[in-house]
């Protein structure tokens, strides 16, 4: 059997102590014994090696490693689940990418192809996350923050433009394409949106952060935030791991965004704490009323967003946002004092009279905006009249 994979559990370390982890690595092994000799090469961190280089002791730590990584994506699978998640955040039968020999191929099969596009883009952000930290580890991240300017209040932010206007605070999103409507502006200059924004009323801005799907990035982020635009800033972000939250802070962001259908509560209650000690704002979003329960069951959270859009399917129904804001939930909502933030889907000034009836104080709005030649005048369209004054 030289050659194959061998998987074995590191000393000490019992598979049998999770019921549902044995399951994995040996149905791994077993689906894929059948089909094809899967060699060591499989995987990236020891492919990167020379042959001959590795000694037997390290290949055995290696595969406990590989082991143990899916025994914690299994875990987080299956208690999100159990939480009506159905975003899972790895594939629980291992990446779909394999090595045989020289050639590199795709195996489809039910575990490792995305159910929908927000599977992909947390399948995706776990790889592009482990590379980041590789590269920039938290120890490394934190020194930074030590030095880092103090944040700016996101939520005062908000409150001050809603007594101020009487309309809804706004996030004004700076968005260049998604994967439901494509690109939104070709002309895209960050900074001229930013400030366009800024000029046209807007309270605070989001920054699309993540590159393979939306088109944005961290350097956008830190862009407006080093160009003097003075809004608060929301970080974009598919957050699946705190790292994240650490390097929004230094990028710039004075607030970051939190999706209950891919976080578990355990990981929204850590998170929110995290943001609370690092000076930013939480805006946890929700999308259906099981996820408004979870969240309204998390101690200290000020800013829950509704989406209208429900990122699996991409459909837009803006009475969604009067759907979960209705009967107790609303009620409880004005006790703990939380503002909630009404997203997508708005283009009219019905439109956001019709969310601010609903009870929001905020709204987030990219595409009706992004998309005029002038976004600052945009603003002015969406609310029927010139909020800048
Ligand atoms: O462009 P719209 O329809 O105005 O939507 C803005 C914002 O709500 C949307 O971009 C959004 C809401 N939640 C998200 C989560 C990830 C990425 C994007 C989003």
């Amino acid at each position: 059997m030289e050659g194959l994979i061998s998987l074995k559990s590191s000393p000490g370390t019992s598979l049998r102590s999770f019921p549902s982890f044995n399951q994995p690595p040996n149905s791994f092994a077993r689906r894929f014994s059948m089909d094809l000799p899967l060699r060591r090469s499989s995987f990236p961190a020891i492919r990167a090696q020379q042959p001959g280089t590795i000694s037997p002791k390290e290949e055995e730590e290696e595969d406990a490693l590989k082991v143990k990584e899916w025994e914690v994506g299994m875990f987080q699978n299956e208690v999100a689940a159990s939480q009506g998640i159905r975003i899972r955040r790895r594939p629980p039968t291992g990446p779909p990418l394999h090595y045989v020999g020289p050639f590199e191929f795709r195996l489809q099969n039910d575990g490792n192809t995305p159910r929908n596009i927000l599977e992909e883009i947390v399948w995706h952000k776990d790889t592009e996350v482990s590379q980041m930290k590789e590269r920039k580890p938290l120890a490394t991240l934190k020194k930074f923050i030590e030095n880092a300017p103090p944040t700016r209040d996101f939520v005062g932010a908000l409150k001050a433009a809603h007594s101020r206007t009487g309309l809804p605070g706004l996030i004004a999103e700076v968005k260049k394409a998604s994967p439901s409507r494509g690109i939104l502006r070709e002309d895209f200059h960050p900074v001229e949106i930013a400030r366009a924004y800024e000029k046209g009323g807007a309270a605070c801005l989001s920054v699309l952060t993540d590159e393979k799907f939306f088109k944005g990035s961290f350097e956008n982020l830190e862009a407006i935030r080093n160009a003097g635009v003075q809004c608060p800033l929301l970080c974009k972000e598919f957050v699946i791991d705190a790292w994240q939250i650490y390097y929004a802070r230094i990028k710039g962001a004075d607030a970051i965004l939190l999706i209950a259908a891919v976080l578990p509560d355990l990981d929204i209650r850590y998170m929110v704490k995290i943001c609370k000690m690092l000076g930013l704002a939480a805006l946890v979003e929700v999308h259906d009323e099981r996820e408004m329960d979870r969240v309204l069951g998390i101690e200290g959270i000020e800013l829950i967003g509704i989406n209208n859009r429900n990122l699996e399917t991409f459909e837009v129904d803006i009475s969604n946002t009067k759907k979960l804001l209705e009967g107790e939930r609303g009620q409880l909502i004005c006790q703990k004092d939380i503002i909630v933030v009404g997203e997508s889907g708005l283009f009219t000034p019905d439109h956001v009279g019709y969310v601010q009836e609903a009870g929001v104080k905020a709204v987030l709005v990219g595409e009706s905006i992004v998309k005029q030649s002038d976004p600052g005048k945009g603003i002015t369209g969406l609310f029927g009249r010139d909020i800048s004054l």
